[in-house]
């Protein structure tokens, strides 16, 4: 069993809609923050994702996404403080996935999935695709869920 990142969110009433539940496009921002908080828990930062090897001048290394789902089984209201639960599925050469569950008082309410590549960005250029760095991957590692 790979290591679990845990974190907490509190639902804001800009988060949801007139139905007074939590709007979709919440849980996708919400994937974000929390795939963001793990990476720093690593000591990662998505500003500054060390490169193995030299890049052109101007470059870095990012992790733009490719593809997001989101299943939602029960609702989310303002106020309730959520346990956002983030491990990872699949550590490939170029991408990640992760794997993001929202439970509220040991209810699922949500299950999600983003998969960000490993790019090099250099501005006027469309983001190239690049192995992970042994660095990053190695700090990735302990949360693929075995
Ligand atoms: C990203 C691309 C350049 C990739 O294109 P490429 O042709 O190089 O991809 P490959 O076919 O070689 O595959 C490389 C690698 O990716 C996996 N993969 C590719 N597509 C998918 C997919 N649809 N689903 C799952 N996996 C996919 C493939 O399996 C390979 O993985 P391996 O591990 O097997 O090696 C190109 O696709 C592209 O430019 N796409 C557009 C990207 C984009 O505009 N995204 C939306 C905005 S990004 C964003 O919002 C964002 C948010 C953040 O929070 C960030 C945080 C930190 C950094 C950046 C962020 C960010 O950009």
């Amino acid at each position: 069993m790979g290591q679990t990142f845990k974190t907490r969110r509190l639902v804001e009433f800009s988060d949801t809609d007139m139905a007074g539940i939590a709007h979709f496009s919440a849980f996708f921002r919400w994937m974000e923050s929390a795939e963001h908080a793990l990476l720093r828990s690593t000591g990662l930062s998505v500003f500054d994702i060390p490169a193995e090897v030299d890049l052109p001048d101007g470059a870095s290394l990012s992790f733009p996404r490719v593809k997001a789902s989101c299943d939602y089984r029960s609702p989310a209201r303002c106020e309730d403080e959520l346990d956002v639960a983030v491990t990872i599925g699949r550590l490939g050469a170029k991408s990640v996935t992760y794997k993001v569950r929202f439970s509220l008082d040991g209810k699922e309410l949500a299950e999600g999935e983003v998969t960000s590549v490993c790019c090099v960005i250099q501005h006027g250029k469309p983001p190239a695709s690049t192995p992970i760095p042994a660095e990053v991957a190695d700090k990735l590692r302990p949360f693929v869920a075995s």
